[in-house]
């Protein structure tokens, strides 16, 4: 059982003011744990399948709750940066209600901890403390100090230009969030020129780390999933696991969470954000697990490296052309296998191969040059350990140090998932 202590009061004054609003509670709240800020636990032992949280639209943050005034200020702007806008810049005697809500979440100072695109540059962070250029169309390449699904940079490897663009939500992850927070930027000072951008990129913060999918049964999920979202108070407490601990239901009227195992009073509850790998957690929240099973890592740019132009162009045509990836529980993916194949196939026996009519690779040969992708990915990690190292050695600040043992940490696990794998395919 993990370690915890008594919120504090803003956290009972929030409570009270959840189940003033209709949110109803049942045998759980919140505690500060170690190392997770705060969590939610059982005030009693609870059965499986029992209500916890049951939390009314009324009480949600989501753009049907924004008057639609302040709606109507925007064209094209984001779910979030329209949130975002609204916590920065919404009449304050609207906000009011949601006073004591804002008071249980982290704090900026707790958001340049833990979130790479607020960490200096030198870190291999953005450096977005100071405000983003609305415009810049430039991506500053950044050190390879951050795993490179994070960075899109390695440092031992120079990677090749793209012969197309794929969509690659787990690679590249850094980028895409600065990307829309950008965009975001650039869309709340076109209505409030004078916005600050502190507050405006922790409110974005804010929402990016504890909003949950919002749509309304029976209408189309937007095309992009962040414009799917809403601050649901109260659940907003749940950490994140691997496994389902809580069945979540948004029924259009109520957000439901109900337990998916019996606990002991005392016990933490966690809830799922989804299979998301170590790295974008690392991002998109500001921390990863210890042991995840959706951790991943994205071979992409080593075997891209491996083939001719002519080669990729074929993986383009049967739509085999990147998300390699290699997971600890399940090895390399099947598109890894097939990329693999095309390098140890006549290229017509590799097209019935993979047309589902021919003779399958030879496996050991596809491990074997499996392994040497992944043995590439190893030395970047080693490299980039020993030189993290030796930076934490210098480093004479507290808080560098503590994000750079954090680096540490993530590289280690890098290398392990690379050992993991390389092994299995042996
Ligand atoms: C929805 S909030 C959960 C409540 C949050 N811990 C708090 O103090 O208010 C999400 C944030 O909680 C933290 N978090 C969630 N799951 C975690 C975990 N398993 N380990 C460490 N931190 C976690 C991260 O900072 C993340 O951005």
């Amino acid at each position: 059982m993990s370690a915890h202590s008594s919120p504090g009061r803003q956290h009972t004054a929030f409570m009270q003011w959840a189940i003033d609003e209709g949110v109803k509670v049942n045998g759980v709240e919140p505690a500060r744990i170690t190392g997770r800020g705060l969590g939610m636990i059982a005030t009693r032992d609870i059965q499986e399948h029992e209500m916890l949280i049951d939390v009314p639209l009324s009480a949600m943050l989501s753009v049907d709750s924004v008057p639609s005034d302040f709606v109507n200020l925007f064209s094209g702007i984001s779910i979030q940066g329209l949130l975002a806008a609204y916590l920065t810049h919404g009449d304050p005697r609207c906000l009011k209600k949601y006073d004591l809500w804002k008071a249980t979440w982290p704090t900026y100072s707790d958001f340049e901890e833990g979130m790479p695109i607020l960490w200096p540059k030198e870190l291999g962070g953005s450096g977005l403390k100071h405000p983003i250029s609305p415009t810049a169309t430039t991506h500053h390449p950044p050190d390879g100090k951050l795993p490179p699904s994070i960075s899109g940079s390695w440092t031992t490897i120079r990677k090749k230009a793209l012969v197309e663009e794929y969509e690659t939500k787990h690679q590249n992850i850094l980028f895409q969030q600065e990307k829309r927070l950008q965009d975001a930027w650039r869309d709340v000072l076109a209505v409030f020129p004078d916005t600050d951008w502190e507050t405006f990129s922790y409110h974005w913060l804010v929402l990016n780390t504890r909003c949950f999918y919002y749509v309304m049964p029976g209408t189309e999920p937007p095309e992009d999933t962040n414009d799917a979202i809403a601050m649901v108070p109260f659940a907003d407490y749940f950490n994140h696991t691997d496994e389902t601990e809580c069945d979540v239901k948004f029924d259009g009227k109520n957000y439901t969470f109900r337990a998916m195992r019996a606990y002991k009073k005392g016990e933490e509850i966690y809830m799922s954000y989804g299979p998301h790998p170590n790295d974008f957690l690392f991002v998109e929240y500001g921390f990863y697990l210890d042991h995840n099973k959706s951790d991943s890592l994205f071979l992409d740019d080593i075997i891209f490296k491996d083939f001719t132009v002519a080669e990729k162009e074929e993986l383009i045509h049967h739509r085999y052309y990147g998300n390699y990836q290699i997971t600890l529980e399940s090895g390399p993916c099947f598109r890894t296998e097939v990329a693999a194949s095309m390098k140890c196939m006549s290229r017509r026996s590799w097209r019935n191969y993979i047309q589902g009519h021919g003779i399958p690779p030879n496996s050991a040969k596809v491990n074997a040059i499996i392994r040497d992708w992944i043995d590439i990915y190893l030395k970047e990690a080693n490299v980039t350990l020993e030189k993290m190292e030796e930076i934490f050695l210098k480093e004479k600040d507290a808080s560098k140090q503590s994000k750079i043992k954090v680096l540490i940490g993530r590289w280690e696990q890098i290398k392990q998932l690379c050992e993991g794998v390389s092994s299995k395919t042996d």
